[in-house]
């Protein structure tokens, strides 16, 4: 379980975030919405350990975490919008680098199973990455979080620029990743993948959280107009 108690940060003496609080359990996925600087990206820097806290907590399954707390980060994995892989190393070489830094050895029919398991088609196991779309990079990049068997994962825009059949199948895995109890904290400026994908949905403004739901309770057009007129 991921938790923000009072999160705040300050650049210089800009407030970018104001006493954010937030929870994300295990099976949920919560979609942060917000206008450019709402402070989104900060919030996920911030449980990322990036950047330190001007001010409040935290927490992972209920302790508390310090910016430079390394081995409890591990129960972390980050999708940004480009996920940032070695071009010149298969899906397969990659994920297993990636699983070693991590601590983990896997065996070759391990990692076919986690590409599998992201639907990366099998002809592209074996390929660099230099010939992949941004969605087959964002496949590698979930079977790398789950290679770490991390329990928590943040994604920042990670449907921005993707097409509809891409953005559909994202969706799909994010789905299955949070019914296999994963907590997922997703910044995204699409208010239909957000009610589609989303179990809850938080609008930012200029640092604050300002409204949150349940995706159950919102269609994407009562979203739309909440988000337009909270903005
Ligand atoms: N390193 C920094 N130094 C100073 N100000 C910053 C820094 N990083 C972010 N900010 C400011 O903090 C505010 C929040 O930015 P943030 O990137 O969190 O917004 P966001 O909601 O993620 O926006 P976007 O949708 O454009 O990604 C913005 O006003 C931004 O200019």
């Amino acid at each position: 379980m991921l938790q923000a108690i009072s999160l705040s940060k300050n650049y210089q003496s800009y407030r970018a975030l104001n006493q954010l609080n937030l929870t994300v359990n295990p099976g949920e996925v919560f979609c942060l919405l917000g206008q450019n600087g709402a402070g989104k990206t900060t919030t996920i820097n911030l449980f990322l350990g990036f950047i330190e806290p001007s001010s409040g907590k935290i927490l992972i399954d209920n302790e508390e975490i310090s910016a430079h707390d390394d081995e409890r980060r591990k129960h972390l994995a980050y999708i940004p919008e480009v996920v940032m892989l070695y071009s010149n190393l298969s899906a397969i070489e990659n994920l297993d680098y990636f699983s070693k830094l991590a601590g983990f050895n896997y065996g070759t029919s391990s990692l076919i199973g986690f590409l599998k398991q992201c639907g990366l088609q099998e002809a592209a196991h074996h390929k660099h990455l230099s010939g992949f779309s941004k969605g087959m990079r964002q496949k590698v990049g979930i079977a790398i979080a789950l290679a770490k068997n991390a329990k928590i994962i943040l994604m920042d825009e990670p449907t921005s620029g993707l097409d509809p059949k891409a953005t559909a199948e994202f969706t799909q895995l994010v789905k299955q990743l949070a019914a296999e109890g994963k907590s997922i904290l997703m910044a995204t400026h699409d208010i239909f993948n957000a009610v589609n994908v989303g179990s809850h949905i938080g609008i930012m403004k200029q640092g604050e959280l300002i409204h949150t739901l349940k995706a159950s309770d919102i269609t994407a057009a009562d979203l739309q107009e909440l988000y337009l007129q909270t903005i």
